[in-house]
């Protein structure tokens, strides 16, 4: 058995990973990340639009602060995220961006003067400030007040992860590539590292860190179409699972972007509306006001998602071979925007639709986009039931996103989650030993083993791929935009099903080494029991809240569903997660639930709403009116940072705002 020893072991090469990675290495931590893929090729560098952080340097983003950026993040979240990493997330996001700049991102910056932007349909003239010129611009996206996506044109996922990763090649950070964590080794309360195999020779190797990060991304592909890449198969989210002991949080809560191309799925990014893009139906009407009149286009996602699907069921959709889809209409914004602050988008749609986008409509359907659930993680990042286990980015539930997160909030919580995890990180491994077992180690690389022999040698017949198949249709058909209690039982049903057939997978290729076969067999297996955690979170939530919409339960439950749903597998032979649940504790929210501002204002309140808004009007109060925006915050939420993080952000917009923001948009 291959061992190799490290302090602090990242599973994940891609923004969230290599971010902690590089928090370890900077205290002098041994540190090894694994990927299946070379770093810069990870999911992340598909990120288009931009990061979130309340810089407040261009017009349009003056007078923005961590306040309004919580907010927006509670509200986006339709009050399912925790406010206190939503608190943390915000305040250290400016910090994040500032440092990007400095590792070499080439942010789009503010020119002073006039410039031409499209608000709501029209052609404004909006004046940057002389004092702002040569800062970190940003644009307008969905479910905010204020313009603060910082972004690189449309490839800011592709110039943030190649600035993170050379960073973390400049500190000899390694990366193990193509080699796939399959388990995890603990002992049933310490996490002590992976059982990886190497995708080339199909070497098994047993990784022991003092630390366990889990950066592996998202679970989009247990649908048939995603937007997300063909590697975000959920089996960071396996890993944990199969511990029988780590939980997952809100597994049910799964994002569906409005724009993504038919009938690929390939996305065209929240930018695009950000811009000044419109949604418009079979009719060339532009459909978004009818039912959002106050955000229109940029209500949160899953609201905007929602209204299409009803669009389409109207019979509104455009038919296509394909199905109905709806129309984006970027036209309006010019040429010279398309070609420079949407080059992405402009090639996807010339090289898979054959359309130029700055002259013709792009098709356009709601489509899987992202994993708010994952591996349950505490403040500090690390999972609450195996110590030393830690999770972070899109692989985790930290929990800021809730049921729905904000466009824009997820390559911050990349870079501004392993910023702050990285650093807690460092500190338990800084005070723990590497203390392990090696029979321990020995006996979870048999059990992959012992796997691996039973699905060459075994005489199993079923297939990996058509099992695949048939998980992504369940998924796709049952457990989509909008859910009802028969369907997500008919999903339940049929995964259970499927579980138990993947349990008599049989390989055609019986080779050890490199071979997609085996990957896929090792894969389907884990992915089957993640979707079950997506399925049966569903079904048991009755309620509507963010992106998880009940047809059967149309109204936000706060009364009885104001909590995290909670996943464990029992055990090998289970066909079923067993489901607990974790209250949100309204008390001490800064933000009780209310209406989000857009989307249905039909929420069941709970009971403890009034009596908390009460009681922050008597603290409030009781401060005093000399109290500034920090201290009222930390009267009503106190919460914490690394020490290093705490310093308060400084703005452009403090000095400038008294010159009234509003005053020079002409
Ligand atoms: C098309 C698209 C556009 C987007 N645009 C935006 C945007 O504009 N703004 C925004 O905020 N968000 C955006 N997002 C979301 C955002 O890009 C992702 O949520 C984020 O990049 C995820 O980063 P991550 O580091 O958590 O994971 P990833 O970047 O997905 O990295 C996962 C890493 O884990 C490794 N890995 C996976 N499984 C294993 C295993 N078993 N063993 C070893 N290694 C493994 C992979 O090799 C990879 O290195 C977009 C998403 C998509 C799909």
């Amino acid at each position: 058995m291959k061992l190799i020893y490290t302090d602090s072991l990242v599973v994940g090469a891609g923004l969230a990973g290599l971010r902690v990675a590089i928090a370890s290495k900077e205290r002098g931590l041994d540190t090894v990340v694994l990927s299946l893929i070379p770093a810069k090729r990870s999911h992340s560098a598909a990120a288009q639009g931009g990061m979130q952080a309340s810089l407040g340097n261009t017009v349009k983003g003056m007078g923005d602060d961590e306040d309004i950026h919580f907010q927006d993040t509670v509200k986006g979240s339709d009050w399912g995220c925790d406010q206190e990493v939503a608190r943390m997330f915000a305040h250290c996001a400016p910090k994040a961006v500032r440092e990007l700049a400095n590792w070499g991102v080439p942010w789009t910056r503010v020119t002073e003067g006039p410039r031409q932007v499209v608000v709501n349909a029209e052609k404004v003239t909006i004046d940057e400030a002389k004092e702002a010129h040569g800062l970190i611009n940003a644009r307008d996206f969905g479910g905010t007040k204020k313009w603060r996506t910082c972004y690189t044109a449309d490839g800011t996922g592709h110039s943030l992860l190649y600035a993170v990763d050379n960073k973390a090649i400049s500190m000899d950070i390694p990366v193990h590539e193509r080699v796939e964590a399959l388990a995890l080794i603990h002992d049933g309360k310490r996490c002590h590292g992976v059982v990886a195999r190497c995708m080339i020779t199909g070497e098994l190797r047993a990784y022991i860190g003092k630390s366990t990060t889990i950066a592996t991304g998202g679970y989009g592909r247990l649908y048939e179409v995603s937007t997300n890449a063909i590697i975000c198969e959920g089996i960071g989210q396996a890993l944990a699972l199969e511990t029988g002991v780590a939980k997952l949080g809100n597994m049910e809560a799964v994002q569906f972007h409005p724009t993504a191309i038919v009938p690929v799925g390939i996305l065209t990014t929240e930018g695009c509306r950000g811009d000044g893009g419109l949604l418009r139906d079979k009719d060339g009407h532009r459909f978004m006001p009818d039912y959002e009149p106050e955000k229109k286009e940029l209500a949160s996602r899953d609201v905007v998602s929602r209204r299409m699907t009803e669009h389409m069921r109207k019979g509104k959709g455009v038919d296509s071979p394909y199905g109905p889809h709806l129309w984006l209409d970027i036209t309006l914004l010019g040429r010279k925007h398309v070609e420079t602050n949407l080059r992405e988008v402009k090639e996807i749609c010339e090289n898979f639709l054959g359309i130029d986008p700055a002259k013709e409509w792009i098709p356009v359907r709601p489509t899987q986009h992202y994993s708010m659930g994952g591996i349950r993680t505490d403040k500090t990042g690390q999972n609450p039931q195996l110590k030393g286990l830690f999770s972070v980015g899109e692989a985790a539930c930290w929990d800021m996103h809730g049921f729905n997160r904000l466009g824009g909030n997820s390559l911050a919580e990349t870079v501004v989650g392993g910023m702050i995890i990285g650093k807690y990180v460092a500190d338990f491994c800084q005070e723990n030993s590497l203390e392990i077992d090696t029979n321990l180690a020995e006996s979870f690389v048999d059990k992959v083993r012992d796997e691996i022999d039973d699905l060459i040698e075994g005489n199993g017949s079923e297939s990996p791929f058509a099992l695949r198949k048939e998980m992504e249709r369940i998924m796709m058909d049952y457990v989509g935009i909008f859910r009802n209690g028969p369907e997500l039982d008919k999903a339940v049903c049929e995964l259970q099903a499927l579980l138990k057939r993947s349990r008599a997978i049989g390989l055609k290729c019986k080779k050890r080494h490199a071979n997609p076969e085996l990957v896929e067999a090792l894969r389907v297996k884990r992915m089957i029991k993640v979707a079950l955690t997506v399925a049966c979170g569903a079904a048991a939530r009755t309620e509507s809240r963010g992106a998880h919409a009940r047809e059967d339960f149309p109204q936000r439950n706060d009364k009885d569903w104001l909590n995290r749903t909670l996943s464990s597998w029992p055990d090998e032979n289970s066909l079923s997660p067993e489901l607990s649940y974790e209250q949100l504790d309204v008390m001490k929210m800064e933000l009780p639930p209310g209406y989000r501002g857009y989307g249905i204002n039909n929420a069941i309140a709970h009971p403890d709403t009034d009596k908390r808004e009460q009681e922050i009007t008597r603290i409030l109060s009781e401060l005093g009116d000399d109290a500034d925006r920090h201290e009222r915050q930390d009267a009503v939420m106190p919460f914490e940072v690394p020490e290093a993080l705490v310093a308060k952000n400084e703005r452009l917009s403090d000095t400038l705002c008294n010159e009234s923001a509003g005053d020079k948009v002409k």
